[in-house]
């Protein structure tokens, strides 16, 4: 049986989905970082596994970074398989349910499927949630060291975990040059993505992304979730934001307990099958 694999993206942030009912190999760390890889597999920033059964919500989503490892939410990961079921036919335009590693979400395909609404759930800025070392608290505006560098950061939960740097500019090249460290840095047991962000407005941000798991990204949903919660909790933002990224834009509404709307676009890319030697060599 030849494995058939969707492709689509989220603002420049791609994804492929795979059918578990139709998928005639293990999805190892090793296949994934193979399907994955920009040059020996067909390229993504993730793995989308659904639909699998899931009590107590309409469908399962299991998501996974090129690195192999399994995350526990994605904001474009949930729109893009938002459209999915909808180009499948699984659901139209009626609210729905996802069950993720990372909590419950509701999710509904606008405008013909060219936008996706998606309550995400509750930011938290706990310690012990995040996991962020030491003791219990809210992780806000804290000190951490990188190469020689020191920063304020803030960090922040919506399932997977963030640290989030208010920066005056944020550039490509601080991403590219601390998000690594930042990423492994020994305050967070689970590894964490990371965003710099640069407020330009009470009404807009812009962020600068590099992903647990996937490197350097053009957008990245629950980090635009995170960091909009961050800023919003420091009063340097409203509770409904365009977050700009260099993959374009996000609406993201924050409630009073922080629980987060995102709003934005998905495109298809392609359909495809999985050759047979894909995992030769
Ligand atoms: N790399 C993330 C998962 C994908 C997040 C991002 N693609 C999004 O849109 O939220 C993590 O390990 O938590």
């Amino acid at each position: 049986m030849a494995t058939p694999f969707w492709k689509y993206h989220a603002l420049g942030n791609d994804y492929l989905v795979l059918d578990p009912e139709r998928l005639d190999f293990p999805l190892q760390p090793l296949a994934i970082q193979r399907l994955c890889h920009r040059h020996f597999g067909v390229g993504s920033d993730g793995i989308l596994l659904g639909p699998l059964p899931a009590p107590g919500a309409d469908f399962g989503l299991r998501i996974f970074n090129p690195d192999g490892s399994e995350a526990e939410k994605s904001g474009n990961g949930l729109r893009i398989f938002a459209r999915y079921l909808w180009d499948g036919g699984k659901v139209g335009g009626e609210p729905f349910y996802v069950q993720t590693l990372g909590g419950l979400v509701q999710a509904q395909v606008q405008n013909q499927g060219q936008q996706v609404q998606v309550a995400m759930g509750r930011v938290s800025f706990q310690s012990g949630l995040i996991p962020v070392t030491g003791a219990d608290r809210e992780v806000i505006q804290e000190p951490i060291q990188v190469q020689g560098q020191t920063f304020t950061f803030s960090a922040a939960t919506i399932g997977n975990p963030h640290c989030v740097i208010l920066v005056p500019e944020a550039t490509p090249a601080l991403a590219q040059t601390y998000g690594s460290a930042l990423e492994n840095h020994a305050f967070f047991p689970q590894r964490t993505n990371v965003q710099f962000v640069q407020v330009l407005s009470p009404e807009r941000l812009r962020l600068e992304i590099w992903e647990r798991g996937a490197g350097y990204t053009l957008a990245s949903g629950s980090s635009s979730s995170a960091a909009a919660a961050v800023v919003h909790r420091l009063g340097l933002c409203a509770p409904a934001v365009t977050v700009e990224m260099p993959g374009g834009e996000l609406a993201i509404r924050i409630a009073p307990d922080f629980a987060i709307t995102m709003t934005g676009p998905v495109t298809g890319v392609a359909q495809g099958i999985l050759a047979s030697d894909i995992f030769a060599g």
